[in-house]
């Protein structure tokens, strides 16, 4: 009897001890799954160490993941330029359907014209695109030595100064120095021609100023017929700061139109400005329509002075 007995206990503490290594597993599982291809430096809303140090911050709520499985292969694969293998957005003459997401960002580098960048694409609705180290410290420091004795108050486009917009700006050429490489380096990294690019505005918000909720592209509705349109944004930091982010209140798939509500900068995606980094937005479609979603704009500085360069490339429309 006392041996069964014995069995018999230690057949419990065995069936305790799986279950316990079972709701462990279980426990590890929903665990990673929730923080599975989240990289550090993305937070969703519900987590409370919500942290963007590293350059983008995600609010819950955006499309899931939309990447073709044979895709997956490229992730963090350096060296290569991928692009050359995927069907030709119209816009950019570029592949098409690449896209990741900012939960699950599709990741690569690749050389371009001797420059090596790691690119990510967060999003598909809107397209955007972040580059971690798009030009050098020097160059961003070269433009805010030529732009800071040059500032005026930034205007809003058919209307002038405007409370929806209270930063200083001034304008670089492209045609020479600093502006000509700027130009340059986007053009590469987008595929468009040297020469669609507009004349670079630098931008300087103190703290407070901020640029509400707006699109780059010129509707027609509102603006009447244009020869040449916005088709995609290459906006570069060109300081650290507090607050300022660049923020995409439509990138959780919702068209909620949000130009007079600065609460926002609650949901969607948010760029934290980072000195070098480039955010990479198309205001068009493939089809070279007005992509409503890419409505974004400036937050407000909370610390320091945000300084950044936007480079606006057309297309013939
Ligand atoms: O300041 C920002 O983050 C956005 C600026 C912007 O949208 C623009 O220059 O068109
Ligand atoms: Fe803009």
């Amino acid at each position: 009897m006392l041996p069964r007995r014995h069995h018999r206990g230690s057949s419990v503490l065995l069936k305790s001890a799986c279950c316990v290594t079972v709701i462990l597993f279980l426990v590890f599982v929903l665990w990673s799954r929730r923080h599975h291809n989240l990289p550090s430096n993305l937070r969703t809303e519900s987590d409370p160490q919500q942290d963007d140090s590293v350059g983008y911050r995600l609010y819950s709520g955006l499309a899931r993941p939309r990447q073709p499985p044979h895709l997956t292969s490229l992730k963090l694969t350096p060296l290569v330029d991928y692009v050359a293998d995927y069907s030709v957005d119209n816009v950019t003459q570029r592949p098409l359907d690449y896209f990741g997401t900012a939960q699950n960002p599709l990741k690569f580098h690749y050389m371009q014209k001797g420059y090596l960048y790691q690119f990510q694409w967060l999003s598909a609705s809107p397209r955007i695109a972040y580059v971690p180290e798009f030009v050098s410290d020097e160059d961003c420091n070269e433009v805010l030595r030529l732009a800071s004795s040059q500032l005026t108050r930034s205007l809003v486009e058919g209307v002038g100064i405007d409370a929806a917009r209270t930063s200083s700006q001034t304008w670089l050429s492209v045609a020479f120095g600093i502006g000509k490489k700027l130009e340059q380096l986007a053009a590469d990294l987008l595929h468009f021609p040297v020469g669609s690019c507009e004349r670079i505005q630098v931008l300087r918000y103190q703290v407070g100023q901020f640029y509400k909720a707006h699109y780059d592209y010129f509707n027609p509705e509102f603006y009447g017929p244009q020869t040449s349109n916005r088709a995609v944004t290459v906006f570069v930091y060109l300081s650290d700061v507090e607050g300022g982010h660049t923020w995409f209140p439509n990138a959780d798939g919702k068209l909620e139109l949000e130009q007079q509500n600065f609460g926002g900068c609650k949901r969607g995606l948010l760029f934290r400005p980072k000195k070098r980094s480039a955010v990479v937005f198309y205001s068009m479609l493939p089809n070279g329509t007005f992509d409503e979603h890419s409505l974004h704009g400036g937050c407000p500085v909370t610390s320091g002075e945000k300084w950044a360069a936007t480079l606006w490339f057309r297309v013939a429309t």
